[in-house]
């Protein structure tokens, strides 16, 4: 049950645009597809749909090959970032719309649009026309129109994107409430990060059609494996450096105050994956750098370059000598210009493949 995608690949002529993705989704999960314009999610998305055909490989949904079903035969339900509805009918009937199509009846059609619009909050807008509505609104009605009817599988694509942040942060967790009080399977398309994170069960990390990551939002966010991964989740980004490994479990580093620290199981690590003169690259999050008094045992001596401070949290960018970094503070008292210590607790450092 849930969605099986095996090796999926699609070819637009020449131009190979998803490179033979395989994924297992289980039933009821809220699975994000996370990735930069032009990776392929929309096009993995589609294959899911049946609004595109892959060139090889096979797409099961609840148990069924649907690879080559019509849409329409795949028991799904799908919104979109352009709300697609229909301008002439009212809130009401745009909701209806699908159940119109299948023959339910008509009595049965009004509770399942008056129920579903109550989900949604939007009960009390049913006799007006888009037109009359806000964009939040008219997205709200888009969704209850796909989640009328019940469906099994739940497919979206950056259905928030023509949202502000703020109803954006909103309808998110609205979406993430629903879906799983109502149990459905749901792939996302997205190429927000923090939607990513708020929402997903699991998120595949897409680039130029591969899917480089697939893991739960803390154990991407915590365990990149590649430098791309590390570099895209999270804002700040994570600080990378450059490192290389001269002898086997003795890593050199720019700032090798940081690789002194590390705990054994991250040198074996690297000492049993990585080759001599191996180029790898060592990630630290900004939250986990600590500012401290310049010359304390484990620290490097940076330079304040500048201060953001954004209320709840300080942004602290630092240089050691030509590497640059950021830290993420509480309430910070330095000044551009000062001299700091900053500290990387060995646990937090994190050995990435390039
Ligand atoms: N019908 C098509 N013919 C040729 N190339 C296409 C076609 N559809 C998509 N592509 C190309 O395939 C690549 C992947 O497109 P896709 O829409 O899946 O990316 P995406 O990750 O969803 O990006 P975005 O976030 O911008 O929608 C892009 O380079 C795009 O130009």
């Amino acid at each position: 049950m849930g969605i099986q995608i095996r090796n999926v690949q699609k070819r637009f002529g020449e131009i190979t645009v998803v490179n033979g993705v395989s994924v297992d989704i289980a039933e009821g999960e809220f699975f994000v597809m996370l990735g930069e314009s032009g990776c392929g999610k929309t096009t993995t998305l589609r294959m899911v749909a049946g609004l595109e055909l892959p060139t090889s490989g096979s797409v099961h949904i609840n148990g069924r090959d649907v690879t080559f079903a019509e849409p329409r035969h795949r028991d799904i339900a799908m919104a979109f970032q352009d709300y697609g509805l229909y301008p002439n009918m009212t809130v009401f009937e745009n909701i209806a719309f699908p159940l119109k199509i299948r023959k339910v009846p008509q009595s049965d059609r009004k509770r399942k649009v008056e129920e579903t619009a109550g989900k949604l909050g939007i009960a009390d807008y049913l006799g007006r026309k888009p037109f009359q509505l806000s964009g939040g609104q008219r997205q709200r009605v888009s969704l209850a129109r796909a989640l009328v009817r019940n469906p099994k599988v739940f497919l979206m694509d950056e259905p928030l994107s023509n949202l502000d942040a703020k109803l954006r942060a909103v309808m998110r967790t609205e979406i993430k409430k629903l879906v799983s009080e109502l149990g459905i399977t749901t792939i996302y398309v997205t190429h927000d990060q923090i939607e990513a994170m708020s929402m997903a069960d699991r998120i595949a990390v897409m680039r130029r059609g591969d899917m480089v990551q697939i893991g739960s939002p803390m154990e991407i966010y915590d365990r990149p494996l590649t430098r791309f991964v590390a570099d895209f989740m999270g804002s700040p980004p994570m600080n990378l450096f450059p490192a290389v490994m001269k002898t086997p479990g003795q890593p050199t580093c720019q700032i090798q105050e940081f690789v002194d620290t590390l705990p054994i199981t991250e040198r074996e690590l690297i000492a049993a994956r990585l080759d001599p003169a191996h180029q790898f690259t060592l990630g630290i999050r900004p939250e986990h750098l600590k500012l401290v008094q310049p010359g304390s045992p484990g620290s490097a001596r940076a330079v304040v370059d500048f201060v953001e401070p954004l209320g709840q949290t300080t942004n602290v960018y630092l240089a050691i000598g030509d590497t640059r970094l950021i830290a993420v503070t509480d309430r910070c008292a330095s000044q551009v210009g000062d001299v700091v210590g900053v500290y990387a607790p060995p646990e937090s450092v994190r050995v990435v493949a390039n």
